[in-house]
């Protein structure tokens, strides 16, 4: 039976009182079902929740391919210095890397009257190693399974590390898996274009997650090589994977800084040798004498065969996309035996919004405000460097014949021969610098779960029961389980201001916007608040 309901008023308090109970041919679904289109993406689930907006699954209504967008409010950026400058330096960074082992980047776009920021992602459905671990006997893999990872973590950072990015937060929560066992890199939120910085201070900061933080940053020395960093923290990734717990902890931020700068490692007395001799090798106090990437790839537990003894842990489940699902009908009966198998044909209301600003539009320019200078080009000294580098007693052999460095016998990529010097008084060794790190480790957890006064309820201009419902409470949202030592704040340092030009419309005449949309009405179901019906 289909519901014919008048148009509510929207300004007032609005109750249907329906009785399940009664044969009334109203059929509940639950409530998570319900679908949103923005662009023209149609938006599922919450897949997960970072430190500034959630990631849904979606799917291009174009293409049906799966995606998953991620969703900032520009007023919670706003309110983090350089924050909205912090996001465009992800999406730019995210845009130039074209390799397997990285997350792909498809699309990104704000709508104004929404105020939210939108970067759409390809879909990565396996879960993140984080989830892996948490599913895993005693938290740690086979051994044969931390080589297959570890080998492909590599390969990530080997690319990255080509093009000059440094990622700066790699962790078992950046790290993602297709269904394929394809890791795949994620969340260049902190990451740093090196070709682009002018000096390598900004870099001296720790703004990953403090247990992945190599000693060099923990003790704020002045000289470190920039990719040694993330070097680090591939290490803390490999002990965490392989022995099933952090290499470094603390009750505090402030220990745990101390027993990193320690660098005491404990190691299980039936591990095998050659992980052992590895994990040594990348978790070495000094940045110089740590592993570089080709010694990681070629060491002897890279590259040995590993016997299968016990099962792969498995990745999380392959999920389908509910809204398409709902779409199609798949309840018993809407289409003679459910899935995707009847005659429905599926309509998606508009292609574009007249509000929705297309950042990879070349027309669109963002007002940068004044004092703000192009990036130049970086002022080190690599010769002199490397000079330094070579006197440090490091055997650096230059083969002319390929154009490579060597350091025992092995190619290294030229940029992991750079370290870096910065003044002694720009960096964090006095008290002003506690108050940093205190700002961006302790709050940044805080800045997660407050905020609830813009905390989104409705993706789009739909008018939902709870909207209708009085005693909505906001607070209930499911919030992201993120760790205490795990969260991290943006690059505050970038004191350029990009603005967004919110005069700007969309390149293209929308087919149907937001005000000759047909309003969606959600009921909920009079016993059971998490299911609604959905005219
Ligand atoms: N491409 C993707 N496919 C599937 N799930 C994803 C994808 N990207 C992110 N997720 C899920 O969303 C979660 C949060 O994503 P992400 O870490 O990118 O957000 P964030 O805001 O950058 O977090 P952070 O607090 O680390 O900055 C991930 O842990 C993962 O579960």
């Amino acid at each position: 039976m289909e519901v014919e309901q008048q148009q509510p008023s929207y300004t007032s308090n609005f109750i249907i009182h329906l009785n399940e109970n009664e044969d009334n041919g109203i059929s509940y679904r639950s409530r998570k079902s319900s679908p949103k289109l923005v662009k023209h993406y149609i938006l599922g689930e919450v897949l997960g929740e970072g430190a500034y907006g959630k990631v849904k699954d979606g799917m291009d209504s174009f293409t049906q391919k799966r995606v998953a967008v991620k969703i900032l409010k520009r007023a919670r950026l706003k309110k983090i210095p350089g924050g909205e400058a912090s996001v465009l330096k992800e999406i730019n960074i995210t845009k130039k890397l074209h390799n397997k082992h990285i997350i792909k980047l498809i699309d990104h776009f704000i709508i104004e009257e929404k105020g939210k920021l939108y970067i759409v992602y390809e879909y990565v459905g396996g879960g993140t190693l984080q989830n892996i671990l948490e599913n895993a006997p005693n938290g740690r893999l086979p051994p044969h399974q931390s080589q297959f990872i570890f080998r492909q973590l590599i390969e990530a950072c080997e690319y990255i590390h080509s093009q000059k990015i440094l990622h700066r937060d790699i962790k078992p929560d950046n790290i993602l898996f297709t269904h394929a066992n394809v890791l795949k890199l994620s969340d260049f939120g902190v990451a740093e274009d090196s070709s682009q910085l002018e000096d390598f201070e900004c870099l001296s900061r720790s703004y990953g997650s403090p247990a992945f933080q190599p000693p060099e940053l923990t003790q704020f020395q002045t000289t470190f090589s920039p990719f040694k960093i993330d070097i680090w923290a591939m290490g803390v990734t490999l002990y965490l994977m392989t022995i099933g717990k952090f290499p470094f902890s603390g009750a505090n931020m402030f220990v745990l800084f101390e027993n990193i700068s320690k660098c005491k490692i404990e190691f299980p007395n039936d591990l095998d040798k050659d992980l052992v001799n590895l994990i040594k090798g990348i978790l070495q106090v000094d940045h110089i004498q740590r592993f570089s990437l080709g010694q990681i790839k070629n060491h002897p537990w890279c590259i040995k065969y590993i016997p299968e003894t016990e099962p792969f842990v498995p990745l999380l489940e392959e999920s389908k996309f509910l809204p398409l699902e709902m779409a199609y009908g798949d309840d018993e009966g809407d289409d003679g035996g459910g899935g995707r198998g009847g005659d429905d044909e599926l309509i998606f209301g508009y292609e574009n919004d007249a509000n929705t600003i297309d950042l990879q539009d070349p027309e669109y320019i963002p007002s940068i405000s004044v004092g703000d200078q192009p990036p130049s080009t970086p002022t080190l000294h690599h010769q002199q460097q490397s000079q330094q580098f070579h006197g440090n007693g490091n055997n650096v052999l230059y083969d002319p014949r390929n154009n490579e460095h060597l350091i025992n016998g092995l190619p290294v990529h030229p940029i992991e021969l750079d370290p870096v010097n910065i003044k002694k008084s720009s960096i964090g060794t006095n008290i002003s610098d506690v108050a940093l790190i205190r700002e961006n480790y302790i709050c940044s957890d805080n800045d997660a779960s407050s905020g609830q006064d813009d905390e989104e309820y409705s993706d789009d201009n739909e008018i939902s029961g709870e909207d209708l419902n009085p005693t909505n409470h906001r607070g209930d949202r499911v919030k992201g389980n993120k760790k205490s030592l795990g969260g991290k704040r943006k690059n505050n340092s970038d004191s350029s201001k990009i603005e967004f030009n919110p005069n700007r419309s969309s390149p293209q005449p929308p087919l149907r916007n937001s005000s000759n949309r047909r309003p969606k009405i959600t009921f909920e179901s009079p016993h059971n608040k998490s299911k609604c019906i959905i005219n």
